[in-house]
């Protein structure tokens, strides 16, 4: 799903084997800085640090496996972007990874929060999170959830279908208040990602339609509702994209509905929201966009769109998940069995299984998607052996990184560290074959500490109540 070529590995050679599989990088030992955490790094001992702490010392203290999160790479990237968009308004998208610690990052690097169920809500209200800072999203918003949000005052509802816009507008004349929402809306754009996650081309769920006029018909309805307070348009076409192209024509088909809005029922709409789904590197193949120049051409082009239809810029907003939460986790895992297995041409490939899977990483089955590994409790001069990750469930797709090359002496007790893991990992994860979840242990500045607890046998039994 992201443009990575397989393996997942340092910076390999173009040359591909005979079953596609491309050749084995020159420097197993080599991290990639693009894609593991910027404090990440090996030791001139061969064993792996994250801020200074060795791998093997974390294994011992929080168990495998476990997300180790590099809080300075998370607040970097999330103050990167409220720098890059001044001016505009960056909402984290907490679906990606959300617990009390990273809302309380957010907040102080001064980002807003999307949310998208009571229990994201719950977690960001636990932390404190400055509630109007807190946009809520979901195409099934319960009747429960919308008045949990309005009671908690949050800044704005994203509305998604005819029926939501009822049920708000009921559940806010009940309370007495205004709801400030925003039309979330399919703009019809074919973002050039995996089709599980592009999410603004026509016959799938999320949004009202713009060509088939459904968009126009929302803004209708909302505004002879007067306790909702209409403040823009939204659009999201979908997550780990690299170019801006999207958003370019996203952003021009929005802005020529806010002219139609304006020039039916004369409304200027003072807020346009553009989503999230910047791209980040899972491989060395992947050239996420910069940052600031990211900002500057989205800026630039809803300018020249309101330029254009003749309208004030409205006040720009952004919902980075995969770009803030992604790069500066890793997932360490203990090897627990190797095994030789012959595959086609006469090639061999190690089976190396982890002590988790598709349990804690679920994208790999589920999108086909990319991973980097690397053996991290030491280095290792073995030749490289066409290798995959896999995990210990009951599942020939509980597959990690599908083909990539480890050390031919890779071996049962050793630690290898999945790069790129802190979106829409711990946050997707389950209890397949009743695995309790794995920790999400902070690591800063020498020190470490968890922040999401390991699931225990004890916590899934305490659900068993039959
Ligand atoms: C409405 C909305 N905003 C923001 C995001 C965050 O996307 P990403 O993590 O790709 O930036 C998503 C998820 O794709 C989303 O559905
Ligand atoms: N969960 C997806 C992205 C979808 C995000 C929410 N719309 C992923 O892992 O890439």
């Amino acid at each position: 799903m992201s443009r990575s070529a397989h393996p997942a590995g340092p910076r390999h050679a173009e040359v591909l084997h005979a079953d596609g599989v491309a050749a084995a990088p020159e420097d197993l030992n080599a991290l990639d800085p693009l894609v593991w955490p910027q404090n990440f790094r090996r030791r001139d001992d061969g064993v792996c640090t994250l801020a200074g702490l060795d791998v093997r010392d974390l294994a011992a203290e929080f168990g495998t496996p476990a997300y180790l999160l590099d809080e300075s790479d998370f607040r970097s990237r999330a103050r990167a972007y409220a720098e890059s968009f001044a001016g505009s308004d960056v909402f984290y998208a907490g679906k990606a990874f959300l617990c009390s610690a990273v809302a309380r990052w957010v907040a102080e690097e001064g980002l807003g929060l999307d949310v998208c169920s009571s229990g994201e809500l719950a977690i960001a209200l636990r932390a404190g999170f400055p509630t109007e800072r807190i946009a809520f999203h979901g195409n099934n918003k319960s009747t429960a959830e919308l008045a949990t949000a309005l009671d908690a005052g949050v800044g704005r509802i994203v509305v998604d279908s005819f029926a939501e816009i009822v049920r708000l507008a009921d559940v806010a004349r009940e309370r007495g208040v205004r709801a400030r929402v925003q039309v979330r809306v399919t703009v019809g754009v074919e973002a050039h990602t995996h089709e599980f996650i592009a999410t603004a081309h026509e016959d799938q769920k999320f949004g009202f339609s713009l060509a088939g006029g459904a968009a126009a018909e929302a803004v209708r309805r909302i505004l002879m509702l007067p306790s909702l307070e209409l403040i823009g348009l939204h659009s999201h076409i979908g997550s780990q994209i690299f170019d801006t192209d999207g958003f370019e024509v996203a952003a021009s088909r929005l802005v020529g509905l806010a002219s139609a809005i304006r020039d039916e029922h004369g409304v200027e709409l003072p807020e346009l929201d553009l989503g999230g789904g910047l791209g980040i590197a899972y491989t060395s193949d992947d050239d996420p966009a910069d940052v600031a120049a990211m900002a500057k051409s989205l800026v630039a082009i809803v300018e020249r769109a309101c330029a254009s239809a003749g309208l004030a810029v409205p006040r720009l907003s952004v919902e980075p998940g995969r770009a803030i939460a992604g790069p500066g986790t890793v997932t360490l895992y203990e090897v627990g069995t190797v095994k030789p297995v012959a595959v086609s041409g006469g090639a061999t490939r190690a089976y190396v299984s982890v002590d988790g899977g598709m349990s804690d990483n679920i994208r790999t089955a589920l999108y086909d998607a990319s991973y980097t590994a690397a053996l991290v409790s030491r280095a290792s001069d073995a030749p490289p052996a066409l290798s995959r990750l896999v995990g210990k469930h009951c599942e020939s797709g509980d597959i990690v990184v599908r083909d990539l090359y480890l050390p031919a002496d890779i071996a049962p007790g050793d630690l290898v560290a999945v790069a790129a893991t802190g979106a829409y990992c711990r946050s997707m994860a389950s209890n397949y074959n009743l695995l309790g979840r794995p920790p999400v242990v902070a690591v800063r500045d020498g020190e470490a500490r968890v922040i999401v607890r390991r699931e225990t046998d004890e916590d899934l039994a305490r659900l068993d109540v039959g």
